[in-house]
């Protein structure tokens, strides 16, 4: 493309401003390895997060973006290639890691008040109990959910649910928030709150955020970059610079000239004519 508002860069360069939190390097992943059955989602994959980034992941269905993630959060084996969180070999999921899955239905216990399930990753970390009650009520705030406290996560709607997902991951207070499709199953204006939502806590928290989508649109809005897959078993097809900065408007940015643009490219890299080419 030719426009240089618009730049694709290939992340090899130094580290920015911040220093580097998360660290990809050739990862690979084959699911049954040596096995009749099996499979490699990703081929090589190498980019990485510096601190306070907001870096989006997308890619063509089954290329292997929840794979990647499942890799990132220690959940997952990578079969070759390295990864490191804030500089040390990630080996099993660390404790500053904060993860938000799109099933908020299944992630939340039904039993447990919203306060309880928003403590439970801090009464594992052996928080105290008053500590722990001030964290809950200050989190649920910060997420617009303060008078849920005592209901249960059947008593609120599925983006107030989410949302309680949202509060609990953020409740240790992580150095990165890992997030898997975590508004696609919502509603349209309760996935554009949902947005607004986490770009305002990121920017309060100074957080960083890698979040899997596969809508395009929402990665634009949201990241700082963006990591293109490819097809099946994935590599990067390209790593796109969002332009934007702070300053975004559900509406003024997503009608703006540049989003337009980048979008354009985007689809171009991932539409299926363009993944056999990666
Ligand atoms: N546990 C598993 N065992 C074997 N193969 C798996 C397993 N999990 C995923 N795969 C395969 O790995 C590939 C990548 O899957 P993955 O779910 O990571 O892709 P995705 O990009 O997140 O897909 P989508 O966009 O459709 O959610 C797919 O071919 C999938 O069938």
């Amino acid at each position: 493309m030719t426009d240089t508002t618009v730049q694709a860069t290939d992340r090899t360069e130094a580290p920015r401003q911040g220093g580097t939190v998360l660290d990809v390097r050739g990862l690979r992943k084959i699911y049954n390895e040596g096995k009749p059955t099996a499979k490699m989602a990703i081929d090589d994959v190498t980019f990485s997060v510096d601190k306070g980034e907001f870096v989006c992941i997308v890619g063509p269905s089954g290329a292997g973006k929840t794979t990647l993630l499942r890799c990132i959060s220690g959940l997952a084996q990578p079969s070759a290639g390295e990864l490191s969180f804030e500089g040390k070999p990630l080996t099993s999921v660390p404790e500053q890691l904060g993860l938000v899955f799109q099933d908020y239905s299944r992630s939340l216990y039904p039993w447990f008040t919203n306060a309880k399930n928003v403590g439970l990753p801090l009464a594992a970390r052996g928080v105290p109990k008053a500590e722990r009650t001030a964290r809950i009520s200050e989190v649920l705030g910060s997420v617009g959910l303060a008078q849920v406290e005592k209901q249960y996560p059947w008593q609120l709607s599925g983006g107030m649910q989410q949302r309680v997902a949202i509060a609990r991951a953020l409740s240790y207070r992580p150095d990165l928030l890992l997030m898997d499709e975590p508004f696609a199953s919502v509603d349209a204006q309760t996935r554009f709150d949902l947005e607004d939502l986490v770009l305002r806590v990121r920017s309060e928290l100074g957080i960083t955020v890698v979040l899997v989508t596969h809508d395009i649109d929402e990665a634009i809005y949201l990241a700082d970059r963006i990591v293109v897959l490819s097809g099946s078993p994935s590599r990067v097809r390209e790593v796109v610079e969002v332009p934007f900065g702070g300053d975004r408007d559900q509406v003024v940015t997503r009608s703006s000239d540049e989003f337009l643009e980048l979008r354009r490219h985007l689809l171009d890299l991932v539409m299926p004519h363009a993944a056999s080419e990666g």
